[in-house]
């Protein structure tokens, strides 16, 4: 047995074997020992090889679908490996073959996947400039290439579609650090040579040229090898992959990695997905919505077009109410994109083909729902939703009404679909109708009150005559069987009975599994239509959700302009609000070809990042065709969004927080162009304040000189609003806030011109420091400003506000407080003198 292990392990090296024995699967050598690790499982020992003890884990069969989900989303691959041999009959140890092969990207069991994510598997080519990326989600069949120029931009790229398992050629390295689910796969594969006929085999066509990917061969390469490993793992057709497309970058708003993040848009900075932007904004009410919903989400799209038409779409959808019935409808529909997939691969179950049956039964309705709307986008949408009536009427015929979950022990296909199966169904089920039938018959031919049809296991059917009237058997009964008081016989007719009622079981569930079987064939023609309709579902349950949330949430449509501006009226930022206990305070923000950046003070928590974020908010949920929490939007052309907003060390790949800071603001510096809205958070922080506060300085500059892209600089170097007078269309805005006996109180408003204040060491009381601590940093602050007033050239570069008051003498200051914090009623005779002693060192010298 080992021996066959070893051979099967050998051809699966880089995947956990799931070896079945009996009711387990179980794993042996440097499997086990991972998979305990990863699964925490006993790990045990079998035998011996070389004398040593066979390290062992096993995963029960019943539960190994769970064990499966947990190793596919560390990142896993798993093949599974069956007795296919019968164990009776087999001399040794019985045949196995690994039937199934399970990885991160190519999973398409519904219980493996997360319903409103895609499930991707890219492949990456370097080439002599750049890469070629090919992505591919086995789940609905969608195929796609691009050309990426630069390692910041496959990061990026790889940061939206956040593959579940990224193929490579075995010795080419990948830029970043090092990811879950990396597959090295041999550099063959990725042979544009090979990849083009494998291609065009796959599609049916000639060439590629219809798919625009000529003059691509690094992305042709990584989407030949792509098809090669989803044929590898599925072991089947993929006759759901028809063609492939070429994404080009340009089409959408660029975002690079780090902003996709900061932006928080479907993951938060933490890694879980609440308080996110899909968060709010999902309200699919079919999962493929859900999965084309985040599709928008992670590609804005630049084509005003297309933009508009999703706007006029929500907009009717609003205006006439109909969203609402519309999403009761699509409730129903169920993931029917997927469940298309895995009739492509054949391994649909009972209750997926039931679901598609139930949503082409609600497709008519749907339509008519849509008909009256008077929108481009709808009407557009209805002509995909196309109805199958004979779709819908062979499956109806075909499936009883609940079916079981699988097809293995039969009673899925209907009764009346299939002439032979229902024969066989009845032989197996009226087989005692048919003995006692029969031995009435007999009884009366023979007239032998006595006689008995039965059965058993050894002789099967036989008619038992006592041996006193064993004579009066008929000509035709033939002896099967002596025994002390009867005689057994049987008929011709009684052997076909049993013949046909021994197999007809069988038989029948052989003939259900072939019927079965046939349907995928028999759906395989409409799969292209079938997923034009889900496409059309799906997109309709967005456009609905949106509408939803609109409403709900008071978002207005967005106008879009020909010229460069961004004017936000009573804009909100769309996840703040939502956890916010009080209300929001809305805020505008006015930016034109002439006044390109705001340099924005004010205090800590006052609220310089939310207005940030929810401007690059606003303008993305524009630009997936969405209304946006504000109560007017007017933006011009925009071509990326960066963000240099905060940051963590990156120690994964041993660079310190300024490092990385610096590094993000020369990606900004260098590709930021003049449609560009670039957010900066207080840049230089991380450095001593001369440094900093010099490269914040240089940066805002050069930004507002030189890449004039649309720029929201928040900071907290008060030198910094003086940039409007050097630089032309440069302004300052501060976030209001307010002192109130000695607290702070922040209003949240974002007004024109300088802060006053920067309130620092009250948001440090907020926040818990100690009260010993903030007393001192008082002391210090008053002796700061003291010297700030006094040495006059270093005015330009001093911490504070040059129009705060000048300070009163800091040590009457730090003995004034220090009287005032004294409660005599509370202290002890020891105390008080030793405050006194205190007082004491505190006096003017
Ligand atoms: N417009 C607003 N209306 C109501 N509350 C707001 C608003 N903006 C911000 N807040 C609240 O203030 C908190 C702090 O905001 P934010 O982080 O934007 O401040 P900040 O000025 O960037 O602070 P820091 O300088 O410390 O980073 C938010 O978490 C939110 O609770």
């Amino acid at each position: 047995m080992m021996q066959q292990y070893l051979r099967i392990k050998s051809e699966q090296p880089d995947r956990l074997l799931f070896y079945r024995m009996g009711d387990f699967y179980e794993l042996f050598y440097d499997d086990a020992r991972r998979a305990a690790k990863l699964l925490n499982l006993t790990l045990t020992t079998r035998g011996q090889s070389a004398g040593e003890p066979i390290p062992m884990a096993g995963v029960p069969v019943h539960a190994a679908e769970q064990y499966l989900a947990r190793l596919v989303r560390l990142g896993e691959s798993v093949a599974i490996c069956e007795q296919i041999g019968d164990p009776a009959t087999s001399k040794g140890p019985v045949d196995r073959e690994v039937v199934r092969i399970v990885t991160p990207g190519t999973v398409t069991d519904d219980a493996l996947l997360n319903a409103r994510t895609d499930n991707l598997v890219a492949a990456v080519r370097r080439g002599r400039t750049g890469y070629g990326l090919a992505t591919l989600d086995l789940g609905s069949g969608r195929f796609s290439v691009s050309l990426l120029d630069d390692d910041e931009a496959l990061l990026s790229e790889l940061e939206r579609l956040h593959p579940a398992e990224l193929l490579v050629p075995e010795g080419q390295g990948l830029p970043g650090p090092e990811r879950r689910g990396l597959t090295r796969y041999p550099p063959w594969h990725f042979d544009p040579e090979t990849a083009h006929t494998q291609l065009t085999r796959q599609f049916g066509t000639r060439d590629l040229s219809g798919y625009g990917c000529a003059g691509m061969p690094d992305a042709v390469g990584a989407a030949g090898a792509l098809l090669q490993y989803a044929g590898d793992t599925q072991r089947t057709a993929l006759p759901h992959i028809t063609g492939l497309v070429v994404e080009r970058r340009d089409e959408a708003i660029i975002l690079d990695a780090a902003t996709r993040q900061n932006l928080e848009l479907e993951r938060n900075l933490s890694g879980g997905d609440e308080h996110t932007l899909v968060s709010v904004l999902d309200q699919s009410v079919t999962p493929m919505g859900g999965r084309c919903l985040r599709r928008w989400v992670n590609r804005p799209l630049r084509d005003t077009a297309i933009l508009r038409g999703r706007y006029q779409a929500i907009g009717t959808l609003i205006d006439t109410g109909a969203y609402d019935a519309l999403r009761e409808r699509l409730r129903g529909i169920g993931d029917i994109e997927r469940i298309l997939a895995r009739v492509a691969l054949r391994s649909a179950r009972p209750r997926d083909l039931t679901t598609l049956r139930a949503a082409l039964d609600a497709v008519p309705a749907l339509c008519a729902s849509l008909a009256p709307l008077d929108a481009p986008l709808l009407s557009e949408i209805a002509t995909r939703l196309h109805e199958h009536p004979e779709t819908a009427g062979l499956l109806h015929r075909a499936l009883v009404d609940e079916p079981p979950v699988t097809i293995r022990d039969g009673g899925v296909i209907a009764t009346g679909f299939d002439a032979e199966l229902d024969e066989l169904r009845d032989l197996s089920e009226n087989a005692d109708q048919f003995l006692i039938d029969l031995e009435v018959r007999e009884r009366a031919r023979t007239g032998i009150a006595t006689l008995k049809v039965a059965y058993n296991r050894v002789h099967g059917y036989y008619i038992e005559i006592s041996k006193g009237q064993s004579d009066k058997a008929p000509i035709d009964y033939t002896r099967r069987q002596t025994l002390k008081g009867a005689e057994r016989y049987i008929t011709p007719e009684l052997k076909s009975f049993e013949d046909k009622v021994l197999s007809a079981r069988e038989r029948a569930l052989a003939r259900e599994k072939a019927l079965y079987e046939e349907l995928f064939d028999r759906l395989n023609p409409e799969l292209d239509s079938l997923r034009t309709l889900a496409d059309g579902l799906a997109e309709l349950d967005v456009l609905c959700a949106l509408a939803e949330r609109a409403q709900q949430l008071d978002y207005a449509a967005p106008e879009l302009s020909d010229t460069p501006m961004l004017r936000i009226e009573g804009g909100r930022h769309p996840v703040v609000e939502q956890v916010l206990d009080e209300p929001f305070v809305p805020n505008d923000l006015e930016l034109d070809d002439a006044n390109r950046m705001l340099v924005i003070t004010g205090p800590n928590m006052g609220g310089k990042s939310t207005y940030m974020r929810q401007t690059a908010l606003i303008v993305l949920l524009a630009h997936i065709g969405s209304y946006v929490p504000a109560r007017r939007a007017v933006i011009g052309p925009i071509d990326r969004i960066f963000t240099r907003i905060g940051a963590a060390d990156d120690l994964a790949s041993g660079r310190s927080t300024f490092m990385v800071e610096m590094t993000e603001a020369a990606n900004i510096l260098n590709n930021a162009t003049p449609q560009s809205l670039v957010l900066m958070d207080e840049i230089g922080r991380g450095t001593s304040t001369f440094d900093g506060l010099s490269l914040a300085w240089a940066c805002a500059q050069h930004l507002a000189e030189h890449n004039r892209s649309f720029s929201l600089f928040a900071t907290h170097y008060f030198e910094l609003t003086t940039l409007p007078d050097e630089c032309a269309g440069v302004t300052n805005a501060h976030t209001e806030a307010m002192e109130h006996s000695d607290q702070v109180v922040f209003l949240h408003q974002v007004r024109s011109g300088p802060a006053s204040q920067s309130y620092g060491l009250q948001v440090a009381r907020l926040a818990g420091v100690p009260q010993t601590v903030i007393r001192r940093a008082k002391q210090r602050l008053a002796q700061l400003e003291a010297q700030s007033a006094a040495g006059g050239e270093r005015q330009q570069y001093s911490l504070f506000p040059p129009e705060a008051p000048a300070p009163e003498n800091p040590e009457h200051a730090a003995l004034a407080e220090a009287v005032a914090e004294i409660n005599p009623d509370e202290m002890s005779p020891r105390e008080a003198l030793d405050v006194l002693y205190r007082l004491k060192t505190l006096m003017p010298k």
